[in-house]
């Protein structure tokens, strides 16, 4: 059955104009003037964008003791009603276990989504059977992108070693590194050091991670990756420091990417201060949230185009969950979600505030990440033959966020009371209506694994480059080359 979106206007990264849009058997069939279908949805007054893509979710994630609690159903449903088609969630190995065993449980969990979706690999470990592996990865799976952590030391942390060897074999393959920067051996210091001195409640979380934390290894982890050859994605860029960074280097020629949160953009470390224990720990992430002058220069990267991605890392847990860290707040599950409300607090933040055009919100929403991850035009497109992953955003729909109207399994939500305007009135996912005229209406399994290839052009022509300017010995006359 073909479907029509009818008096709309499209929004595209680059482009704005009105018509309609033919959708059938799931991709976008036409694109054009009094077009009809056998199901007509009436865009009048929307904009008519790509759906939504958040690259960085944890869902059902084996962390700090537990899982987080929104999996792939409830965590999809949330993405869908606030405007998200697709996730790309992280394959997490445990310490010495196959790539390809953790992929096989992601694979398996992942079977109740609603929308589409992919996974990055992490290199949670080093060794000659992960190098082998990251091959299969890449060629068998089609996953181009690989996560290091460069905290939880002792748990998920990779060394620097470790890094290198893996970015060079990201860059052999054709795959894009991916980095959690912050400096791991420091922040288990400072954590020891305040709960020494008897800082134990959720602020001391933010005091053991201060912005230089985050801003050395964003340095560093570029660095690395450019003396590697190979393009780095920074994740959950949350402060000045690390921003600069990613900015310095772009300046320079490198191809660093820089990904902040609307959480990060939009809540400030004063929510750590709130004299309610459940409310400052239920806001412990990492990075934690920090003053006006970073979300500033967030903003500033979005504007500019020296950062490019607005995500998520939905990582949702329980009140339940987070009072584990009562006495200790190392032992509070670092998370917090976002996927139902990205888009409408970015909007709302962003365009409604005219930090960002509507253009602007769509190239970081979608279509930048699209290109980033290799699947644009696929996703992250409104073009004939474009997967029809489709939000038609009412502009002048508001609600009150509330964690009793949220589709997330969990008790709260750190926007709780936050005013929103800007919603879907529909969410197509490859063609089904999954938010009907503001009512969810999912299909559980529905989604799709997205098979991402390996990147051609960038990582070759780092490797010429590389080539190119490869130390060589100097020949020199008169002088055995061995030295005998
Ligand atoms: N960000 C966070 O606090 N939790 C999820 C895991 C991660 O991305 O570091
Ligand atoms: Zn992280
Ligand atoms: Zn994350």
């Amino acid at each position: 059955m073909s479907k029509v979106i009818r008096n709309g206007t499209i929004v595209t990264a680059d482009l704005t104009y009105k018509a309609d849009i033919l959708v059938k058997n799931g991709k976008i069939a036409a694109i054009g003037p009094d077009l009809h279908g056998d199901h007509e949805l009436d865009a009048t007054g929307c904009y008519v964008m790509p759906g939504g893509i958040d690259p960085h979710t944890h869902l059902e994630m084996p962390f700090m003791g537990t899982y987080s609690s929104d999996d792939f159903e409830s965590g999809t449903r949330a993405a869908v009603s606030g405007g998200t088609t697709m996730v790309v969630d992280f394959a997490l190995p445990s310490p010495g276990q196959s790539l390809l065993e953790a992929l096989q449980m992601w694979d398996n969990k992942s079977t109740r989504a609603n929308c589409d979706y992919s996974f990055h690999m992490a290199i949670t470990w080093w060794g000659e059977q992960v190098f082998n592996e990251m091959e299969t990865v890449v060629r068998d799976k089609g996953i181009n992108t690989f996560k290091h952590f460069m905290a939880y030391k002792g748990a998920l942390m990779v060394n620097d070693d470790e890094m290198y060897a893996s970015f060079q074999r990201c860059a052999e393959l054709g795959a894009l590194p991916l980095v959690h920067a912050e400096n791991g051996d420091v922040v288990a210091q400072l954590q020891a050091k305040l709960l020494a001195e008897g800082n134990n409640g959720p602020e001391a979380h933010a005091y053991s991670r201060p912005p230089e934390v985050e801003g050395e290894a964003t340095n560093r982890a570029i660095m690395i990756a450019d003396m590697a050859g190979v393009p780095v994605y920074i994740v959950h860029t949350s402060s000045e420091q690390a921003h600069e960074a990613i900015r310095r280097a772009r300046q320079n020629g490198i191809r660093a990417y820089g990904e902040p949160l609307i959480q990060h953009l939009t809540l400030d470390d004063s929510e750590y201060s709130n004299p309610d224990w459940d409310h400052a720990a239920r806001r412990v992430m990492s990075p934690p949230f920090r003053n006006k002058k970073h979300q500033d220069s967030l903003w500033a990267g979005l504007q500019s185009g020296s950062l490019q991605v607005v995500a998520t890392d939905h990582c949702a847990f329980t009140t339940e969950q987070k009072r584990t860290g009562v006495g200790d707040f190392t032992k509070i599950p670092n998370g917090t979600g976002g996927l139902e409300d990205r888009m409408p607090m970015l909007w709302t933040h962003g365009v409604e505030t005219g930090r960002l055009t509507p253009n602007e919100f769509v190239a970081v929403t979608s279509t930048n990440i699209a290109k980033i991850l290799n699947i644009y035009p696929k996703k992250g497109a409104i073009l004939v033959g474009a997967d029809a992953d489709i939000v038609v955003w009412d502009p002048k729909k508001e609600k009150t966020i509330t964690a009793d109207k949220q589709q997330s399994a969990i008790d709260y939500n750190v926007f709780e009371g936050k005013h929103v305007k800007g919603l879907p009135r529909y969410t197509l996912s490859r063609g089904k209506i999954v938010v009907d005229d503001g009512a969810v209406k999912t299909e559980e399994g529905h989604g799709e694994f997205v098979r991402r290839e390996p990147f051609q052009a960038v990582n070759t022509a780092l490797s010429t480059w590389k080539e190119l300017v490869a130390p060589r010995p100097v020949q020199r006359s008169g002088i055995p080359a061995s030295g005998v």
